[in-house]
């Protein structure tokens, strides 16, 4: 797959850094999850995290959105430590996410997806949605109109009154991107955007990951199987195996690392 970058072909310097990890380490029991962690991501960068099965990638995701609390190790946000976290509490920083299993609300439709993506933006509380005057209502139409443009722009017009579950798997991804986008992050996470794609419905997933990151300005951090989609799309890859990381850099520099190699052709440790 080859993607053309619709700002041109190579990117703006990269050099605010937004996360920060610090020798984070994870364990469950005797299992060494992640081990003496640490990279950052950058404003405006396509940062992919890979590796074999089991390496560590979802438990690193869910460290950086604060579903799981490493044992050791700091995590800065914007240059300030991270103490406790949650999932809620990243989510109003800035830190949004999709899942490799798809978590929409199957029943409801696009339009409602997307649109409850934006519960954490709203202000006004039950009794003004009730009462449905004033700023309550002013406040509505402009979460709306931000809802039709993400639609807009992710093409799913057509099927913004469809209930979710009756979508093929390809569009079900691109409502989740929607409905993620709708929180306005500044860091997206994506756990295997296009996991079960086949290759049509892949490249528009890559089209729309390099449109939100150079349109809307998001920072994206991305989980991803497809070796070849990672080296196109991102501006620096993280490897990990058997939870350390074994790499860190451009994807020029990552594919030819012998522990890359060798993690992907399964060389014994
Ligand atoms: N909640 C948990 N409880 C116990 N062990 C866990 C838990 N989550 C992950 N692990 C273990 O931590 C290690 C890393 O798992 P993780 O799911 O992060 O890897 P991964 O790289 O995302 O794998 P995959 O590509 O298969 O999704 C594995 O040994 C896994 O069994």
């Amino acid at each position: 797959m080859t993607l053309e970058r619709p700002g041109g072909k190579r990117r703006r310097h990269l050099d605010e850094v937004l996360l920060a990890l610090e020798g984070v380490s994870l364990r469950f029991g005797g299992v060494n999850a992640l081990s003496d962690i640490s990279f950052d991501i950058r404003k405006g960068e396509i940062r992919a995290i890979i590796g074999p099965n089991g390496a560590g990638k979802s438990s690193m995701l869910n460290v950086i959105n604060g579903f799981y609390q490493p044992q050791e190790g700091t995590i800065r946000w914007k240059g300030r430590e991270r103490r406790r976290m949650n999932p809620y509490l990243a989510a109003s920083t800035g830190i949004g996410r999709t899942f490799q299993n798809i978590a929409l609300f199957k029943g409801m439709s696009t339009l409602d997806n997307v649109m409850s993506g934006r519960a954490l933006k709203m202000r006004r509380g039950l009794f003004w949605q009730l009462v449905w005057i004033g700023p309550a209502r002013r406040e509505e139409i402009e979460h709306r109109r931000r809802v039709e443009e993400i639609i807009d722009f992710l093409e799913i017009e057509h099927i913004r009154r469809t209930p979710v579950g009756k979508l093929p798997y390809g569009l079900q991804k691109r409502v989740e991107l929607a409905r993620a986008l709708a929180m306005e992050p500044e860091l997206l996470l994506l756990d295997e955007p296009m996991a079960g794609m086949n290759l049509e419905e892949k490249e528009d997933m890559a089209r729309f990951i390099l449109e939100v990151n150079e349109q809307f300005g998001t920072t994206i951090a991305l989980i991803e199987h497809d070796i070849g989609v990672v080296m196109d799309l991102s501006d620096r890859i993280v490897v990990l195996d058997y939870g350390r990381m074994i790499a860190d850099g451009t994807p020029q520099k990552v594919r030819r690392e012998q522990a890359v190699i060798d993690a992907y052709l399964g060389v014994a440790h």
